[in-house]
């Protein structure tokens, strides 16, 4: 009895304690992630949680170092400059990339994952899978084209269930802002509260039924709840106009020829919008009756008059940003086949000219930011068959090709990857209020994508893309350069040498 209770009694006080405090940490850990209950380690490729990356490239705010990022439990901890030359023990990886880019990774703030409701266009699984895959370590989800449409904290919850253990990436969510809400703030604040990062509208019909479009009076309205939350309003800023012009043009070629579908969308549908955005985003002025709040357009095409009007209400002091997309980067109207609907959205795709405009404002900073605006459907609303332009839908397949093809087409147009970075990384996650990601920086989530801008590759059908419609991308049989080799989110290895990692330890992320 005395020998129990000198010396086994204390070895088991011990032993309980050290499993109390283990269960209270992991307890602890899930509920600063709810939605990462998942055996532990399979979602990273990789055993360590301490660990350095070296390599000769590494874009940080500073500039491209050649040098080593210290990473422990998700965040980057050092940054030393000096390739190789890490202080390393014994038991500690260090990962040698060589010249491979080492970049943060991408943030997609315009992504439409259709989930739930519409999982046959796309859904978590399938897009956070083919965001890995592309080096896009955060992407904000849009709050339509799933069912039923994300405009209320209840439907924000459904959201929120269809994403759990689903995301191989970090998740983000805009709330829609509809006449409805609009009118009834006290479901804007509920939807706010929830923790949606700002609000999207649309000016014209969204081609949703439960997402209708809002005028300009329900912006201000909205405007005026999320000056106090202090989070952004999208818009997709695109008023119809009418008018005798464009119905005569409508006949000519016909609906498989893209012009028809071109001239049903003239850049007076940008200009009337914004003409109208920037009457409010005078009030959002220091002092004004809508400080605080701040309005982006979406998807910006023109880059004439309705880029004017942006560039001139940002001199004034106004709170306005304006993001494009590759496939307006990319591609023009004078190159787009007969019936080749993967290349329809809207705002369409204007002439080559327009096209170098819009690169001169990415390269010189009236661009703030890009996105994909990835809005895929099934193949048969695309109507590939029958090569309708008037009746397929809208919308661009891009997500995992965000870096190849910003890169391809930007270097020919003098990007360096530094901008590469800026607009892709840092200034989406300023714009949407991830404050621990966006740049290579101590403190920082490591958030990584590694890279090689010189290696070529050819999008056919042996490629690999996790997308759920590849065929669907407009992007399928181009020949791009920079090849992602891997992807970290928050310390995680998710996806090397074309495998992902077994689990998904991606996040919800809310707006608190
Ligand atoms: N309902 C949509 O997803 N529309 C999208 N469609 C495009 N861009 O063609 C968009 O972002 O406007
Ligand atoms: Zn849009
Ligand atoms: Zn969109």
């Amino acid at each position: 009895m005395e020998y129990f209770l000198w010396r086994v009694l204390p070895l088991l006080t011990i032993l309980v304690s050290f499993l109390v405090l283990f269960y209270l940490q992991d307890s602890y850990r899930a509920q600063l992630h709810p939605l990462s209950k998942l055996p532990k380690n399979k979602c990273s490729l990789l055993h360590h949680h301490h660990f350095w990356i070296t390599s000769k490239r590494i874009v940080t705010p500073q500039g491209i170092i050649s040098g080593s990022v210290e990473i422990n439990d998700g965040r980057i901890i050092s940054i030393t400059k000096g390739y190789g030359k890490q202080g390393k023990s014994k038991h500690e990886e260090v990962i040698d990339y060589g010249d491979a880019v080492v970049m943060p990774g991408l943030i997609d703030v315009h992504v439409h994952l259709d989930e739930p409701g519409r999982t046959a266009w796309e859904g978590f699984h399938t897009g956070t899978r083919a965001a890995a895959a592309g080096g896009v370590t955060t992407v904000v989800d849009m709050p339509l084209n799933n069912h039923p449409t994300t405009v209320s904290k209840e439907t924000l919850k459904l959201k929120l269930e269809a994403a759990e253990n689903r995301i191989y990436v970090d998740v983000g969510f805009w709330g829609g802002l509809i006449p409805e809400n609009a009118l009834n703030t006290s479901i804007l604040e509920g939807l706010l509260s929830a923790g949606v990062l700002g609000l999207k509208s649309f000016m014209c019909p969204s081609g949703i039924s439960d997402f209708p479009m809002t005028t300009i009076h329900h912006i201000r309205e909205g405007l005026s709840v999320l000056a106090k939350y202090r989070r952004p309003l999208f818009v997709h800023a695109e008023i119809q106009q009418h008018s005798e012009k464009n119905l005569e043009l409508n006949d000519k070629g016909g609906p498989r020829a893209y012009l028809t579908y071109l001239h049903t969308r003239p850049p007076s549908w940008e200009e009337a919008a914004i003409k109208e955005l920037v009457g409010l985003t005078k009030h959002t002025r220091i002092g004004g009756p809508l400080e605080g709040a701040h309005v982006h357009i979406a998807h910006l095409s023109d880059s004439s008059a309705s880029l004017y009007m942006i560039k001139e209400a940002k001199r004034r002091g106004d709170s306005i940003s304006v993001e494009t997309c590759p496939h307006y980067l990319a591609f023009s109207s004078e190159e787009i086949p007969n019936g080749d609907t993967r290349f329809k959205c809207s705002p369409p795709i204007r002439d080559a000219h327009n096209r170098d405009k819009l690169w001169e404002a990415v390269l010189d900073g009236h661009i703030d930011l890009l996105s994909s605006d990835h809005s895929p459907t099934v193949p048969q609303l695309k109507l590939l068959e029958e090569g309708d332009f008037l009746k397929a839908w809208g919308g661009v397949s891009t997500l995992q090709f965000d870096l190849p093809v910003t890169w391809s087409y930007g270097k020919k147009h003098g990007l360096t990857l530094e901008q590469l970075s800026l607009m892709w990384s840092t200034k989406p996650a300023k714009f949407a209020g991830l404050e621990s990601k966006g740049a290579i920086a101590v403190g920082n989530h490591a958030d990584i994508v590694v890279w090689k801008p010189e290696v070529e590759f050819e999008l056919n059908k042996d490629y690999p893309v996790f997308l759920k419609h590849p065929e669907l991308s407009a992007y399928m049989g181009r020949r791009l350069s920079g090849k992602v080799l891997e992807t970290f989110v928050r310390g995680n290895l998710v996806f090397k040498k074309g495998k992902h990692a077994p689990a998904t330890c991606g996040v919800a992320i809310l707006a608190k």
